[in-house]
């Protein structure tokens, strides 16, 4: 369980970036974090990768405090795989396959080993016929994919992603969807900062939601969007809208898809 007790966060020129913060997240749940730009998702990624410390507050995984001496640190990382905002931040390696590779070989696995692995992620991600290019070569959203396969080549029980699906086409983004689905199934944890809220009511079982700093709310999807105060805050994804609408409530878009031609041939 991730826990954040009461953090906040600033940086050195004292921008209050987030305050009071306080939520739990039990294992296996998949989270999507929503805010405006600015509203302090990315601070709370840094936090939890602990890239900055909270100026005030607790942040625990499974009741053990995150301390900041370079052992705990790299302990606490070794537990999650974070996918940045910004790919190129990430890749370093002469190859995208040798990228895929490092995590793997840092771990002590042979490279026949880590190479199998990153095979694998790299193919998970659809973009494995990419192996051999230098990453700076890539598109940004081929960037992206490679970046997720560093993180999923890992086999993390948390998986970070930072607006994992911008830049990517309908196909990938589907392609993503799926992978989420996947590491679902593994009981893996998955937190996911987005701006795509149609993207993420394909997976979220949990919403957190961020405003100038400060959580707005955090709830299950079960209830979530039958706030209508939300509205004034987030747009709500057209699937629940149709499923509102037609009293069904589908849960994908290709569910939403086939009630709304239903809907539409009865009339
Ligand atoms: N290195 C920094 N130094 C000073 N202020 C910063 C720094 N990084 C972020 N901020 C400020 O902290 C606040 C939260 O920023 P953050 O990047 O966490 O928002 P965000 O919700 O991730 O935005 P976006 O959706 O645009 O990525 C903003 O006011 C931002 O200007």
């Amino acid at each position: 369980m991730i826990q954040f007790q009461n953090v906040s966060a600033s940086y050195p020129d004292g921008t209050v970036a987030l305050k009071n913060i306080s939520f739990s997240i039990k294992p296996g749940v998949n989270v999507a974090v929503l805010g405006e730009s600015g509203s302090g998702k990315s601070t709370l990624f840094q936090l939890l990768a602990g890239l900055i410390k909270p100026v005030e507050g607790v942040i625990s995984l499974n009741n053990e405090r995150l301390h900041y001496k370079k052992k705990d640190l790299h302990y606490w990382r070794t537990q999650f795989g974070f996918v940045l905002q910004n790919p190129d931040m990430q890749l370093f390696a002469p190859s995208v396959e040798e990228d895929v590779m490092y995590g793997l070989l840092q771990q002590g696995q042979t490279p026949e080993e880590a190479r199998v692995k990153a095979r694998e992620a790299l193919n998970a991600c659809g973009v494995d016929h990419l192996r051999h290019k230098p990453p700076h070569t890539l598109s940004a959203g081929e960037k992206k994919r490679a970046a997720i396969a560093g993180a999923a080549a890992m086999n993390p029980d948390i998986f970070v992603m930072d607006e994992p699906e911008a830049g990517l086409d309908p196909v990938n983004t589907s392609r993503l969807t799926a992978l989420i689905h996947n590491f679902h199934q593994q009981n893996k944890t998955v937190i996911c900062a987005t701006h795509n809220i149609d993207f993420a009511y394909e997976w979220a079982d949990e919403w957190l939601i961020l405003n100038e700093g400060k959580l707005l709310v955090y709830g299950n999807s079960k209830h979530f969007f039958e706030k209508d105060s939300l509205r004034s805050i987030i747009e709500y994804p057209w699937a629940y809208e149709i499923g509102r609408m037609t009293k069904t409530f589908p849960l994908t878009k290709k569910d939403a898809l086939q009630q709304l031609r239903k809907t539409m041939t009865k009339k």
